[in-house]
């Protein structure tokens, strides 16, 4: 019963035959090769436009090559306070910037709102050579909170980027999660609405370590090859990385593993908020739940080997609960009885 993160799950069956597959013969390196080509051309097809994409091996580069194509170094980013790219990638944002500055900003269930961003940029000075200049407006969908931005949200939130010359990057790191619950089309979800360039996930769903910097404003990634090349994610066999993509954007294999994990995410939240003490700290909109619960409801969940992160100490503990593409509907049945039964309730209730 791991719900740490869907960063522990395997790989997708199709995926690793799809690698499999790719080891035949020679194959043209740094991306020159038909594969490469094809994950390019499928993309554009996903995505009903003339992209252009990077394929990469992590999210954190994936997004740090994205800020770094539309932030200078005298830049700001405007991202939300707990997302991924302030929290979590140790200063990369930071660093392929060239020392852009990440400006956090406050929103319930880890979303940015409209007014928010309006007064953080209405307190910016363009042009004052003493401050950080705007520059990109970072939204993650599926959020880091587990909710989601429906596309008109998304819309009115580059918007307002837009009026005032920011470019708008997105965190897809659960991009999948978001389009799966949302019932959107990933046009609708990213330039429809005003996505300059998307970090688009497919490791957290699936993929064995595989994403693709995608750039709906083609002449922002004029240099990004160099930056690439610099940052050490030209794979010399890129055909490997390449084939993960290309099997995950097959047959609505991505979908499919997203909206599976949606669906046990759903259904481990319908299971522990009929616990008593057991609180939703988010709408469970995506494959992440929060959940705030006794102490002794969580060392119960652990003891019986329930694995899954304690995001605030306390008591109540706040915790959070990650579903994957592979998990077993039985295992979140087993975390909710394990919680019942710490709560003194009968399974059959
Ligand atoms: C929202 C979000 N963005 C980006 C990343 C970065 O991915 P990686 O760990 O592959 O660098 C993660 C990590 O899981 C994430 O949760
Ligand atoms: C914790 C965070 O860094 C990771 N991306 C996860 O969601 O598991």
């Amino acid at each position: 019963m791991n719900f740490a993160s869907d960063n522990t799950s395997g790989a997708s069956p199709e995926i690793i035959a799809a690698v499999s597959a790719a080891n035949t013969g020679a194959a043209m390196p740094y991306g020159a090769d038909d594969i490469t080509a094809r994950v390019a051309q499928r993309l554009n097809e996903v995505f009903e436009t003339q992209a252009v994409s990077y394929p990469v091996a992590t999210g954190t580069a994936a997004n740090s090559l994205a800020l770094a194509a539309g932030t200078p170094p005298w830049g700001a980013v405007y991202c939300h306070g707990d997302s991924h790219i302030n929290r979590d990638e140790c200063g990369a944002p930071e660093l392929f910037t060239g020392g852009a500055k990440l400006v956090p900003l406050e929103g319930d269930d880890g979303k940015v709102t409209p007014a928010v961003l309006e007064a953080a940029l209405a307190g910016a000075k363009p042009g004052f050579v003493h401050q950080v200049q705007p520059a990109m407006l970072s939204l993650t969908n599926a959020t880091e909170a587990g909710t989601v931005y429906t596309p008109d949200e998304v819309a009115e939130l580059a918007g307002i980027a837009h009026a005032h010359g920011l470019k708008v990057h997105m965190d897809g790191a659960r991009f999948a999660n978001a389009a799966a619950s949302l019932g959107c089309t990933p046009a609708e979800l990213t330039w429809k609405a005003g996505v300059d360039v998307l970090a688009f996930g497919a490791t957290k769903n699936g993929a064995l370590a595989a994403e693709a910097v995608v750039f709906f404003d083609r002449e922002l990634a004029e240099n990004v090859g160099y930056r690439r090349k610099r940052a050490g994610h030209l794979f010399s066999k890129m055909r490997f990385l390449s084939a993960q993509l290309e099997a995950y954007l097959s047959d609505g294999l991505w979908l499919a593993n997203a909206s599976h994990a949606n669906a046990m995410a759903a259904r481990l939240a319908a299971g522990l908020s009929h616990v008593p003490g057991c609180r939703l700290v988010h709408p469970v909109q995506a494959n992440e739940l929060f959940v705030e619960m006794p102490a002794a409801t969580a060392d119960a969940l652990s003891d019986g080997g329930c694995v899954f992160y304690r995001w605030k100490p306390g008591d109540p503990v706040s915790t959070r609960f990650v579903t994957s593409f592979n998990s077993d509907p039985a295992d979140v049945d087993r975390a909710v009885k394990l919680a019942r039964s710490a709560a003194g309730q009968s399974a059959a209730e």
